[in-house]
């Protein structure tokens, strides 16, 4: 196998519900703290004692962790867990994060919010990042809900204009298969339409 392995936990989903509703608004006020820190303009003393404060909240935080990443996680009720994941992680302050919504007739959708960080050109959306969330529900919309497991092959992206910062949609849809190779494409949008699109092959690996 060439990534890490999906691991078999047999924590309830109840038990999971309930450590979600914990740590979501952690991942929130973190996320807040790394918007707060690109736009303050408080003076430097308090900057410098918010780091110490940052700092000691790290140091509790620590006192007890994983070896590793995350990983993702499933039980025998169909539940699987990925609260590390860049894009959807429910601990990861670094994903916006996106909740994907899966329309009847097999489009896969996404609101979101995207703020100040995540800008690459001014005032919009870092192209890197338009990929990285496409390419997650791209791989979502690949894997049919859950019911295989596919990886990112060749992902080509046309960005037709800048993507405003502020409320975004995206959707994927698969196009195509062809054996193990799943052909999927999606947009990403703004009020005023596709910003971005994208197509991939999304394939079955040999050893799922
Ligand atoms: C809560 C739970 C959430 C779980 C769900 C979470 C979803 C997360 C979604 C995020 C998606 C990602 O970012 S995934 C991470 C980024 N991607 C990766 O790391 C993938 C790295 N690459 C690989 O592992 C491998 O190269 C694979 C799996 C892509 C292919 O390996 P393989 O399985 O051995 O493939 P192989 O037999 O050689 O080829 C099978 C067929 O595919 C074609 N093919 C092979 N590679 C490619 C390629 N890169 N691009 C196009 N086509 C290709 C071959 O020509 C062949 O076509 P033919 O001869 O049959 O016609």
């Amino acid at each position: 196998m060439s990534i890490g392995e999906f691991v078999h936990d047999e924590t309830p989903s109840s038990e999971i519900d309930r450590l979600e509703a914990l740590y979501r608004p952690l991942a929130d006020a973190v996320r807040d703290l790394v918007d707060a820190t690109i736009r303050t303009t408080v003076d430097d003393a308090t900057i410098r004692r918010t780091q110490a404060d940052v700092e000691a909240l790290v140091a509790r935080l620590r006192a007890r962790q994983l070896d590793g990443p995350a990983g993702v996680r499933f039980n025998s009720e169909a539940r699987a867990w990925n609260w590390g994941n860049a894009v959807v992680g429910q601990r990861n302050a670094l994903a916006p994060p996106l909740h994907l919504v899966r329309d009847p007739g097999g489009l896969l959708h996404a609101d979101v919010v995207l703020g100040a960080a995540y800008e690459g050109p001014p005032g919009l959306v870092h192209g890197g990042v338009a990929a990285l969330l496409l390419d997650h529900l791209m791989g979502e919309t690949a894997s049919a809900g859950h019911s295989r497991v596919t990886l990112t092959g060749t992902l080509t992206m046309r960005y037709r204009r800048g993507t405003p910062l502020g409320p975004l949609r995206l959707e994927g849809r698969i196009d195509r298969e062809d054996g193990r190779k799943v052909y999927v494409v999606a947009t990403l949008a703004d009020a005023e339409g596709v910003t971005v699109e994208a197509d991939g092959v999304f394939i079955v690996p040999r050893w799922a």
